[in-house]
């Protein structure tokens, strides 16, 4: 789980349990009623940062040390809120430190995708937080 749901114990983006099969993974999801944007229809953030989060879970879940670089959202169709879904995660292609991933959401029993996600999650170098946290401790002292 992310660091802003781990202390809860529940993912607020509503995704389910992560199974990893070989370096492909899926997950199933639920769009909560507050992230609503028209009747029904989830807000587009919300499938992004649904996207960023399964794929960077699944990474997580491989053993790597990623950050989301980059990541591009195709939206097909309208989301439905409150239905049970599946996102799955495929592996493009990985060079060096970079990492190019897809995920597809779906409705659980139908296999059209509503929406699609391609971006590059770039392995951490040691001590990424850390530089960080440095560098605002930096800002806020000017
Ligand atoms: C228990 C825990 C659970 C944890 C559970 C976690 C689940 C949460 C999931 C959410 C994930 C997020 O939202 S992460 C948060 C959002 N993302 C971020 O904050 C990232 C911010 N950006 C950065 O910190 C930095 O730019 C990095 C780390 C991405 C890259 O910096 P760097 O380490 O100095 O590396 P650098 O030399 O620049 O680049 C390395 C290679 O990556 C490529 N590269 C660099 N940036 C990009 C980019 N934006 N898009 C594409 N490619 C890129 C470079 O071309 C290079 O390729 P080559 O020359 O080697 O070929």
């Amino acid at each position: 789980m992310c660091g802003g749901c781990r202390n809860r114990g529940r993912c607020r983006l509503g995704l389910g349990e992560i199974t990893i099969i070989g370096d492909a993974a899926h997950a199933p999801v639920r769009c909560a009623p507050h992230f609503q944007a028209g009747p029904n229809v989830a807000h587009g953030g919300w499938t992004a940062a649904m996207f960023d989060d399964i794929i960077g879970r699944s990474l997580t879940q491989r053993g790597l040390r990623t950050v989301t670089g980059n990541l591009t959202v195709d939206f097909f169709n309208p989301v439905p809120v409150g239905e049970a879904m599946i996102v799955e995660v495929v592996t493009e292609s990985r060079a060096g430190r970079r990492w190019t991933m897809q995920a597809m959401l779906r409705l659980e029993r139908d296999p059209s995708p509503l929406a699609r996600a391609i971006g590059v999650w770039v392995e951490r170098r040691e001590g990424h937080f850390e530089r960080h946290e440095a560098a605002m401790r930096d800002y806020r002292a000017r």
